[in-house]
This record gives structure tokens, C-alpha cells and sequence, in this order.
């Protein structure tokens, strides 16, 4: 699913648009201090035109911090970014570049959809005859003498994007859009994000912890780890199926001596394995690289040793699997 694995993230040349385009998103040597505890730090990475990074990581690890910096909202200490060129706390450049939804936003009462569009439509001073258009995209035309607050959830969400959008920017940064929806709310607000980038070509930073919405849309997937953009991987969307795999499995043995005495054995009985990509000793231990992050690989393991009468006594994700990075697992253990 995802192509390979950089750490630190800075030196990834994955993440560099093509040569000559310019970059809508250029983050570089970004430190910042959120509180007296906690800081952004070690992160760089640029967007191309149409590119998604999905920003991943544990509650607390930084995503809603980073997306307050790259919006301008919140000012580095160090370190750039850049909005289509511009210095991020440069409002009046990025403005008509930037869409940003945030994670929770209050609905006026006694408001109309329609009404609604219309004020945020004036309030970034774009042209009211783009409304139909906006409200068509997101599914919403049908909802325009609705009142805001007895819409779905799924659908108020998608409010707020379209509002983001009004003024058509080149960028949209939004900080977990699905949370708290259920599938069917989620997959119809992935399906929009979706459209807006297959259409408009929209460029989009989205903090998450869905799986559904990387597998959708990420081009990019940075992993976020006590304010420090750990992992940053390209996606390889087109062979998702059978690319090689970053996951790799940690291997103890009940017998401590078998690594030593039996390694040939051992290393051509873990090569035959259909998914590894390869095993390399690492003391008594075996770390075993594989081509799929799927769970059911540590079950598979045990039993394909076990078959010939070789039993371990610990068998875990040497590095997380992304599943585990999206839910907010797996990191810390390692
Ligand atoms: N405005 C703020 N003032 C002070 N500290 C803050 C502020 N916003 C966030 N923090 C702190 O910064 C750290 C990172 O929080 P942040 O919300 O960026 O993480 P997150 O990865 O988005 O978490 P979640 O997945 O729960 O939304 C936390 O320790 C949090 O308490």
C-alpha cells in the first residue's frame, strides 16, 4: 500500500513536486512552541498541485498544532511556510489561496443553507453566482430552504467544506473532516473530498485518524510523533496491491540459541514465506520484512514456523503497521 519508509522525513525526495512546478505547500525547518511542554519541530515536506497528504498520529501528537501553523493561524518560532509561494502569516497573499475547515464549528440558529452560503460567500468576498455551484458539487442543492442546524452530520460537514471552497483556492487544509460521522456520513464526505480533487484538482492537508479517508485520498501520509513529522511515505496508488511493504516483524525465539546455530535453516525457511521480502538477524532476534502490513501475517508466521517444530516466544510489529499509526497505536512500543 504505501511505498517506502524515510526516517527523518526531511530527507525524502518522494515528497518533492516535479521539477519546475511550483509547489502550493512548501514546509521547511518548521519549530514551533505550543506550550510550555510541547513543540512542532523536524518538519518539511512539499505539496504539488492535486496532491493529498493525509497527517497521521496518535491524540496529542501535534496534527491539529501543525495545521494551525501551515493555515497562518499560529506563527513558527523557525522554519518556513510557504502558501503558493507566500509566507503562510502573510494573510492578504494567501488568503485567496487557502480554504481551512476546522475540527468543530458552531451553526448560527434560524439560518437557511442558502442563507448561509450566501454569508460566507460575502465574508471571503467571492461571487454569489458560484453558490449553485458549490451547493450542486457537494449534493446539497436539494437542502437550500433547510435550516443549518437540523441538518446530518455528514452534511453539515460538507457545508463547511463547500464554504471553505467558495473562494475557489488552490489549497484546502482540513483537520479531521470525518470525525465523529458515521460510515455512510463518512464515505459521502470522503466521496466529496474526493470529487473536489479529481475535479478541481484541489490540493489538501487532511489531520485524520480514518483509514478510509488515506486509502481514499492520500497521495502522501506524514505520521506525526510528539510534534516531529516522524514518518513521511508516497503512497503508490496505482499498484497499491502488490508494492513492497514498510511493515516489519519482530521475531524472539523460545529456543535462544536457534538464531546462533541454526541460522541457514532458519533464514531459508523465513525466505520461502510467499510475503516476506526478507530476513536479517539482529542478535538472538530475527527482524522479518514483509510485503503486506495485513494482521493476519504475525498469525501466518507462527503457524508456518511451527510446522516444523520451531515455536516463538514473542512475535510483534517491529514498526507499526500504518493501520495501527491511523488509529493512534502502535507507536512508542518500539
Ligand atoms: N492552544 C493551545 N495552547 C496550549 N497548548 C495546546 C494548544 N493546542 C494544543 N495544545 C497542546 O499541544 C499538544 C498537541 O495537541 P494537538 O491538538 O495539536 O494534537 P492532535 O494530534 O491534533 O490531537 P487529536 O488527535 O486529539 O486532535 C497537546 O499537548 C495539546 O495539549
Amino acid at each position: 500500500m504505501f511505498s517506502s519508509t524515510v526516517s527523518p522525513a526531511a530527507s525524502l525526495p518522494a515528497a518533492v513536486p516535479a521539477a519546475g512546478v511550483a509547489p502550493v505547500l512548501e514546509v521547511c525547518g518548521l519549530r514551533a512552541a505550543i506550550n510550555q511542554r510541547f513543540a512542532i519541530a523536524g518538519v518539511d515536506f512539499s505539496l504539488g498541485r492535486g496532491e493529498t497528504i493525509a497527517i497521521i498520529g496518535r491524540n496529542g501528537s501535534g496534527k491539529s498544532s501543525l495545521l494551525r501553523l501551515l493555515s497562518g493561524l499560529a506563527s513558527p518560532d523557525a522554519g518556513t511556510v510557504r502558501i503558493a509561494g507566500h509566507a503562510s502569516t502573510d494573510w492578504n497573499k494567501t488568503a485567496r489561496h487557502l480554504g481551512l475547515v476546522q475540527q468543530s464549528k458552531e451553526m448560527p440558529a434560524h439560518t437557511t443553507v442558502g442563507e448561509y452560503v450566501l454569508q460566507q460567500i460575502d465574508l471571503r468576498r467571492a461571487r454569489r453566482d458560484s453558490a449553485p455551484r458549490l451547493l450542486a458539487m457537494a449534493g446539497l442543492s436539494d437542502f437550500l430552504k433547510h435550516d443549518v442546524a437540523a441538518l446530518s452530520g455528514g452534511n453539515r460537514r460538507k457545508l463547511h467544506i463547500l464554504c471553505a471552497l467558495a473562494h475557489g483556492p488552490d489549497l484546502l487544509l482540513a483537520d479531521e473532516p470525518c470525525a465523529g460521522l458515521d460510515a455512510q456520513f463518512q464515505s459521502d464526505v470522503i466521496d466529496y473530498l474526493n470529487e473536489l480533487k479529481q475535479q478541481l484538482g484541489m490540493s489538501m492537508v487532511i489531520a485524520t485518524h480514518q483509514l478510509e479517508e488515506v486509502e481514499a485520498l492520500a497521495d502522501l501520509v506524514g505520521v506525526m510523533e510528539g510534534g516531529r513529522l516522524v514518518r513521511l511515505e508516497r503512497r503508490n496508488r496505482e499498484h497499491s496491491a502488490d508494492s513492497p511493504a514498510s511493515d516489519t516483524l519482530a521475531l524472539d525465539f523460545a529456543d535462544r540459541t536457534l538464531v546462533a546455530q541454526q541460522w541457514t535453516r532458519l533464514a531459508s525457511l523465513l525466505h520461502a514465506l510467499p510475503y516476506v521480502v526478507d530476513a536479517t538477524r539482529e542478535g538472538e532476534r530475527v527482524a522479518l520484512r514483509c510485503r503486506s502490513g495485513d494482521v493476519a501475517l504475525l498469525s501466518r508466521t507462527v503457524g508456518a514456523l511451527a510446522e516444523h517444530e520451531i515455536h516463538l516466544r514473542n512475535i510483534k510489529w517491529a514498526e507499526p503497521g500504518m493501520k495501527e499509526l491511523i488509529q493512534g497505536r502502535g507507536m512508542g512500543d518500539r
